[in-house]
C-alpha cells in the first residue's frame, strides 16, 4: 500500500516538472500505471493549446472521436465506467481491446480546468474492477493535470514572448534558457540534498561555461560554511570551515559577489585547496555569488564557479545565470537541505540512544563498560584507536584503563598506564574540560611522540574530549574537581580518523554527545560498585557478629547431651496463668525453651535437630541487650505467656501448625538487640537503623527481624531448617509479620477489626481471622507481665520507667524535649499506668477473652492490677510528692510493700 502510494506520489511530482505536452501525456501515462495496477491499456487525448483540440499523438485516432462512450462523457463532463463496451464503440478501437477481454471495463474520466469550463483532457482506460480508491486518485491526477496545464499555458506565453526579441545566440549572450531552467526545476524532485545539488551544479556548469561549480552552504548554528561536493565530486564526509575564518566570508554580510581578482594570494590558496578533490589545476577565474532565502532575506549559501571554458573570464551574464537559476532553485533547495538536517538529527539521537541503552547495560562492571565505551566511540568517529583515561583525584593522576583495546588486568600480566594529571594531550583535556581535535600531532606542542617510538604505530592526528560527571556527588568516585558541579570524569583519546584527513567539527559534535552518556554511565556504574562493595563490607561485619556472638561451647555441649527436663521440672506451676516465668533462674531460662518446645510437640513435628535448637536458643539469648526491660527475660516471660495460652486455651485448634510454630519462634526472637530506646528515638537521633528502615517504618522491629533471619541463617542454627518448601517459605512470611506486628502502632491500628472479630467470632476458613488471631496472641504476650501479680506489675513499672527515662535523659542531653512518661522530672507514674491498663492492655486482654473462653481470669488479673494503681495514686495524694524524679516513686512504694499494703504474695521473688 505504502509502496503505491510512494510511486503514485513520485508520478504526480514528475507531473509538475514536465514542460511540454508529449512530457505531460507521458508522466498522466505513468500515473495512471501507478493508480490503477491492472491497466491494460490507456489513451491520454490533451488539449492543443495552438488548434485548441483534444489530440493524442501515435493513437491510431490521433483526434478525439465524438461518439458513443466517450460522446457521453464529454457531453455529461463525468466520468463514465462500461464493463464492455461494444465493438463498434470508438472507444474500443482508440484503446485497442478486442472482443475476447470479457473481464474488463472501460473508464472515460474527462479532466476539466480549474474553474470547471474547459475541457482540458480524457483519460481512457482499460482495467480490471476499479475501485473507489482508484476513481480519487483519478480525481487527484486530474487536478494535477489542470495544474500542469496552467503552467504550461504561461511558459508558451513567456516563451512566444522570448521569440520575438530572441537575439540568434541565446546562450552566449547571456539569455536565460527558459527550457534548461524549467527542465532542471522539473528534475529537481530529489529528497536527498547531494543528488539535488549535483543537478544545480551540473546546470551551473553548463550555463556558465565553468570547469568546477562549488556550493558552500551556510550553518546559521555553527556560523561555518559546509560543504557536501565539490564540482561533480559527492564528497564522504561533508568539509566544514568558519565563515569568519575563510576568504569568502565577507561575502555573506556584504551580499556582494566576488572574484578571483578580489583575493588576496591567502584567500587563492584557501580556495586552491578547497578544489583539491577534484582535478582541476590552477584557478584561473573564479566567481561567487550570495544566494538569498527568498523568505528569510539571509546568505543561505555561495555559489563558486571556476575556471571558465575557452580561458575567458566570467562576465555579469554569468552572475544573471547564477543569479536566476536561484531564484528558482534556492527554496527547493533549503528546504531539502532542513529536511536533510532534521533526518540526520533523528539519526544521530536514535543512534546515541541505542549507544546509552547499550552502555546501560554494562552498568555492573566498569571494565567491560569501558570496553564498551572505546568502542562506541571509536565506531562513532572512525578512529583507529581508542584510549581511556579516568582521573584519580587523590593521586592527581590518569590512569588507562583501556589502552588500545586491552582492559587493564592483573591476570592478563597488563599494568594499568599512569600519567601526571596535568601531561600531555590527555592531561590538558582533564585539566581545562575542553575538547582538543589536533589535526597533525606531530606539530603540536602538547603532543609526545615517546609512545609512538616505543610501538612503532604512527599517530596522525587526535580527537580528546573529557568524560564529566554533572551534577554529582564528587565523593563516589575520585574524579578532578572542576567547580560548578561539573567535574571531569575521565578523558578519552581517539587516533587517526580512517579515511579522511583528520577528524572533523562533526566528530567533535559526535564526541561530545557521547561523552554526556559516557559520563552517566561511568559515574552510575562506579556508584554500583561502590554500594556492591558496601553490601559486602556489611555482610562481613555481619559474619564478624557472628562469630562474636559464638555461644559457650561447653554450654551448647551439655545442653546437647543433657535430656531435655519434664516442663515440670523447672516449675509445678509452670503451666498455669498466674504463674510468673521471671522467677525462673536465668540459668533455668534455656532448658525451660527445649522443654516448652517439647511440651507442644514442635521438636517432633518439625523434626528439629536438638544440636541446632541448643544453638539457637541460645544465640537468640545472646542476641539480647540488657536494658532494664528489654532483654532477654522480657523475651522469655513472652515466649512463656505464649506456651501458656498453648496449654490452656488449646490455640493449636484455632492456628494451623505452622502459625504456632511461627509464633512461639517469633515471641523469642520478637525484640532482639533491642537499645533500651523507642521508634521514635531512633528517628530523631538518626540512628544507624533509623537509616536504614524509616522510609518503612517500625524501625525496631523490622531490626529485630533481620537480627533473627542472622541467627537463622547462622550455620546450624536454622531450627526451620527441616520443612518442606512451602511450609518453610510460610513459616518465614508469618514469622516477620508477627514480629513486625509487635510495633504497637500495628496493633493499635487494628483494634477496631479484632473487636469486629471478637463480635462475630473467629472463623477458621478465612485467612484474614488467622492474621489476626496471631497478632492478636503476640501482643497478649508481649504484655503478658501485666496479667500476673502485682509483684511482677510494680517491679515491670520499675523496669519500663527505668529504661524510659533513661531515653528521657538522652533526649535532653541531645536537646530534645522528652516525651511525658519518659521525662523523670514530669512522669506521674500511677496516671502513666492506668492509662496504658485502660487503653492499650485490659481493651486487648478484653478481646482475647472474647474470642477464646477460658482466658477472663487474665483479664481480671490485668483490671485488679489497674485496681491496685487507683488505690496508690489515692494513698499518693496523702504523701509528699516526689519532686524532681519520678522514679523516687518505687522507694515510697517499696515502703508500702512492708506495710503490705497491697502485697498479694509474691514478696520479692521476681528476678527481672
Ligand atoms: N507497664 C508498661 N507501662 C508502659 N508501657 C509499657 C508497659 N509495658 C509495656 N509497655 C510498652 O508496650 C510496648 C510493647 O512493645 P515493646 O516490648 O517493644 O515495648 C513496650 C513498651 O513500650
Ligand atoms: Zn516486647
Amino acid at each position: 500500500e505504502t509502496v503505491e502510494i510512494h510511486t503514485f506520489q513520485d508520478a504526480l511530482l514528475q507531473l509538475s516538472g514536465v514542460i511540454d505536452l508529449d512530457g505531460l501525456r507521458r508522466a498522466v501515462e505513468e500515473a495512471i500505471g501507478t493508480i490503477i495496477p491492472n491497466v491494460h491499456s490507456t489513451a491520454v487525448y490533451l488539449l492543443d493549446l495552438d488548434s485548441r483540440q483534444l489530440r493524442c499523438h501515435g493513437n491510431p485516432l490521433p483526434v478525439l472521436p465524438d461518439e458513443g462512450l466517450i460522446q457521453e462523457a464529454v457531453s455529461q463532463r463525468q466520468c463514465v465506467t462500461r464493463p464492455r463496451p461494444p465493438p463498434e464503440d470508438p472507444v474500443c478501437r482508440v484503446l485497442q481491446l478486442s472482443q475476447c477481454e470479457e473481464e474488463r471495463s472501460v473508464i472515460c474520466y474527462p479532466v476539466l480546468d480549474r474553474e470547471g469550463s474547459e475541457l482540458l483532457a480524457i483519460l481512457l482506460i482499460s482495467c480490471s474492477r476499479p475501485t473507489q480508491l482508484h476513481y480519487d486518485n483519478l480525481s487527484l491526477l486530474g487536478k494535477h493535470i489542470a495544474t500542469c496545464y496552467s503552467r504550461l499555458k504561461q511558459v508558451q506565453m513567456q516563451q512566444d514572448g522570448a521569440m520575438s526579441h530572441a537575439p540568434a545566440h541565446r546562450q552566449d549572450s547571456g539569455t536565460i534558457d527558459t527550457q534548461a531552467i524549467l527542465q532542471l526545476c522539473a528534475d529537481l524532485y530529489d529528497q536527498d540534498a547531494p543528488a539535488l545539488q549535483l543537478k544545480v551544479i551540473r546546470y551551473l556548469q553548463k550555463v556558465t561555461r565553468a570547469e568546477c561549480c562549488l556550493l558552500l552552504l551556510v550553518a546559521d548554528d555553527t556560523a561555518e560554511f559546509f560543504c557536501q561536493l565539490i564540482g561533480e565530486h559527492v564528497l564522504e564526509e561533508e568539509v566544514r570551515f568558519p565563515i569568519d575564518q575563510s576568504c569568502l566570508g565577507h561575502v555573506v554580510t556584504s551580499k556582494k559577489p566576488v572574484t578571483l581578482e578580489d583575493l588576496d594570494s591567502k584567500g587563492k590558496g584557501e580556495l586552491q585547496s578547497l578544489v583539491l578533490h577534484v582535478q582541476l589545476g590552477e584557478i584561473r577565474s573564479m566567481l561567487c555569488i550570495p544566494v538569498e532565502s527568498k523568505a528569510a532575506g539571509n546568505i543561505v549559501a555561495l555559489a563558486c564557479v571556476f575556471n571558465k571554458r575557452d580561458r575567458l573570464k566570467f562576465s555579469s551574464a554569468d552572475e544573471s545565470q547564477i543569479r536566476t537559476c536561484f531564484t528558482y532553485t534556492s527554496t527547493v533547495l533549503t528546504s531539502t537541505l532542513a529536511v536533510q538536517k532534521e533526518r540526520k538529527l533523528k539519526l544521530e539521537t536514535q543512534s546515541m540512544l541505542q549507544i546509552a541503552k547499550n552502555l546501560f547495560t554494562h552498568l555492573d562492571d566498569v571494565s567491560v563498560l569501558l570496553r564498551e565505551i572505546m568502542q562506541e566511540a571509536r565506531n562513532l568517529t572512525h578512529a583507529e584507536r581508542c584510549s581511556l583515561f579516568l582521573v584519580d583525584k587523590g593521586r592527581r593522576e590518569l590512569v588507562a584503563k583501556v589502552f588500545d583495546g586491552v582492559v587493564a588486568d592483573e591476570s592478563e600480566n597488563m599494568n594499568e598506564l599512569r600519567i601526571p594529571i596535568d601531561q600531555g594531550i590527555a592531561g590538558h583535556v582533564a585539566t581545562t574540560g575542553e575538547i582538543l581535535n589536533i589535526k597533525d600531532a606531530y606539530s603540536h606542542p602538547l603532543f609526545y611522540s615517546g609512545v609512538d617510538h616505543s610501538t612503532g604505530f604512527r599517530t596522525r592526528n587526535i580527537l580528546c574530549f573529557p568524560i564529566k560527571n554533572e551534577g554529582h556527588d564528587s565523593d563516589v568516585i575520585g574524579s578532578f574537581l572542576m567547580g560548578d558541579n561539573e567535574e571531569i570524569v575521565g578523558v578519552a583519546e581517539l587516533c587517526n580518523k580512517i579515511n579522511g584527513p583528520c577528524f572533523s567539527t562533526y566528530d567533535e559534535e559526535l564526541a561530545q554527545a557521547f561523552s554526556i552518556y559516557c559520563g552517566i554511565s561511568l559515574v552510575h556504574s562506579l556508584l554500583y560498585k561502590k554500594v556492591a562493595d558496601a553490601q559486602h563490607r556489611s555482610k562481613l561485619s555481619n559474619e564478624l557478629m557472628m562469630y562474636h556472638m559464638k555461644v559457650n561451647e561447653d554450654e551448647t555441649a551439655r545442653l546437647i547431651v543433657d535430656k531435655i527436663p519434664e516442663i515440670t521440672s523447672i516449675h509445678p506451676d509452670v503451666s498455669v496463668f498466674s504463674f510468673t516465668p521471671r522467677v525462673i533462674y536465668d540459668d533455668q531460662t534455656i532448658p525451660c525453651c527445649l522443654a516448652m518446645f517439647e511440651d507442644m510437640g514442635m521438636i517432633n513435628r518439625w523434626r528439629i535437630h536438638k544440636e541446632t535448637l541448643v544453638k539457637f536458643v541460645l544465640m537468640v539469648k545472646k542476641g539480647y541487650r540488657d536494658p532494664p526491660y528489654h532483654n532477654w527475660y522480657h523475651a522469655f516471660s513472652v515466649s512463656h505467656f505464649c506456651y501458656l495460652l498453648y496449654k490452656n486455651l488449646r490455640i493449636d485448634q484455632l492456628l494451623t501448625d505452622v502459625e504456632l510454630f511461627a509464633l512461639f519462634v517469633a515471641c523469642l526472637c520478637h525484640d532482639l538487640d533491642h537499645r533500651g530506646t523507642n521508634n521514635a528515638f531512633q528517628v530523631s537521633s538518626k540512628s544507624v537503623l533509623a537509616a536504614l528502615y524509616s522510609s518503612e517504618g517500625s524501625v525496631l522491629e523490622r531490626h529485630h527481624f533481620a537480627q533473627a533471619m542472622c541467627i537463622l541463617n547462622t550455620e546450624g542454627c536454622n531450627i526451620f531448617e527441616n520443612l518442606n518448601k512451602r511450609d518453610y517459605e510460610q513459616a518465614l512470611d508469618l514469622f516477620q509479620e508477627i514480629i513486625l506486628a509487635t510495633d504497637l502502632a500495628h496493633h493499635l491500628s487494628a483494634v477496631k477489626d479484632l473487636e469486629t472479630m471478637a463480635k462475630e467470632g473467629y472463623d477458621k476458613s478465612n485467612p484474614r481471622c488467622h492474621t489476626l488471631l496471631t497478632c492478636l496472641l503476640m501482643t497478649s504476650c508481649d504484655l503478658s507481665d501485666q496479667t500476673k501479680g502485682w509483684g511482677t506489675t510494680k517491679k515491670i513499672a520499675e523496669l519500663i520507667y527505668q529504661e524510659f527515662f533513661r531515653q528521657g535523659d538522652l533526649e535532653k542531653s541531645m536537646g530534645y524535649r522528652p516525651h511525658e512518661m519518659m521525662d523523670r522530672e514530669k512522669a506521674f507514674i500511677p496516671d502513666l499506668q492506668i492509662s496504658f491498663l485502660e487503653n492499650i492492655a485490659m481493651p486487648l486482654y478484653r478481646i482475647l477473652g472474647d474470642l477464646l473462653p477460658g482466658s477472663e481470669c487474665v483479664y481480671e488479673a490485668v483490671k485488679a492490677n489497674r485496681d491496685t494503681w487507683m488505690q496508690i495514686r489515692e494513698t499518693a495524694k496523702h504523701k509528699p510528692i516526689t519532686h524532681g524524679n519520678s522514679f523516687d516513686f518505687f522507694k515510697m512504694l517499696d515502703e508500702d510493700d512492708d506495710m503490705s499494703l497491697v502485697n498479694n504474695g509474691e514478696g520479692g521473688k521476681v528476678n527481672h
